[in-house]
């Protein structure tokens, strides 16, 4: 086989095909923007943000933070407009070969309206529509992933982060909730217990910002070299 072509830059040349798609999944302040602004110097990646912005602000309409004040009365909302905009961010073209997308529908429904159902803040009725609507997506749009990186902490490092980091919003948030949110991913990602859509690469992001650089430059090494892998099939 040919494979002259592997000499040139193959990434560029590719991109009219579906990009490699990389989720990045963890509980809430793990580091995953910190992880993805490293992303931001390769041309050949298209990072996706979580839409955190758009769910501030909807029409005027703060649904973070309603959802934290009231979960009971704007859980379903909440999780509706972010259905609708992590979907926007799944089905989203682009000319780069490879997306890198925080977070992803998928963690959306096994993790936080998982948590929610369990925990009464969200009734299952309305737990079946955005499961009708899911399910839609799946048939109809390509929901398609090629790596899931869990940057994995414990709940207490996430909690603490998120503190630091001090978003308005997240300021009543408990610590159980991150120990209810880490124990979802955990059964997702790692038990298998709801529907995983690609292989998982762990990183451990206990580590400082210091430490954890060579864990994000191998991860970069292992995305770029499983893209080509991917083309040359
Ligand atoms: N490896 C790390 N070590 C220490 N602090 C970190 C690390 N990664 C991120 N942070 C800090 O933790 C907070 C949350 O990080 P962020 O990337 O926003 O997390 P997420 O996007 O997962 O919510 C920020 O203040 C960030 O500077
Ligand atoms: N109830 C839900 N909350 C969600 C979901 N996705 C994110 N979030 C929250 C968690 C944080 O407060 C904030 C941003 O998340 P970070 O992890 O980037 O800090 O949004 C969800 O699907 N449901």
């Amino acid at each position: 086989m040919n494979t002259d072509y592997l000499k040139r830059s193959p990434l560029k040349q590719f991109a009219s095909l579906r990009p490699y798609t990389v989720i990045v999944e963890g509980n809430i302040g793990c580091g995953k923007t910190t992880f993805l602004n490293y992303f931001q110097q390769f041309d050949d990646v298209n990072v996706l943000a979580e839409p955190v912005n758009k769910w501030r602000n909807c029409n005027g309409y703060n649904l973070l933070d309603k959802m934290y004040s009231d979960p009971k009365k704007w859980s379903f909302t909440f999780q509706s407009y972010v259905q609708l905009t992590i979907l926007q961010h799944h089905t989203m073209k682009t000319g780069h070969p490879i997306k890198l997308m925080e977070r992803s529908i998928y963690s959306a429904r096994h993790c936080f309206v998982e948590q929610m159902a369990r925990n009464g803040s969200i009734e299952r009725a309305s737990v079946s529509v955005m499961d009708e609507w899911f399910k839609w997506a799946k048939e109809n749009c390509d929901l398609s992933v090629d790596l899931i990186v869990y940057l994995k902490t414990t709940p207490e490092t996430a909690y603490q982060r998120m503190l630091a980091r001090n978003r308005p919003e997240e300021q009543y948030v408990p610590l159980e909730y991150f120990q209810d949110i880490h124990n979802l991913h955990e059964e997702w990602l790692l038990q298998k217990r709801f529907e995983c859509p690609a292989p998982v690469l762990i990183i451990d992001a206990n580590l400082d910002k210091s430490g954890i650089m060579e864990e994000y430059s191998k991860c970069k090494a292992q995305i770029f070299t499983e893209r080509e892998l991917k083309v040359a099939l």
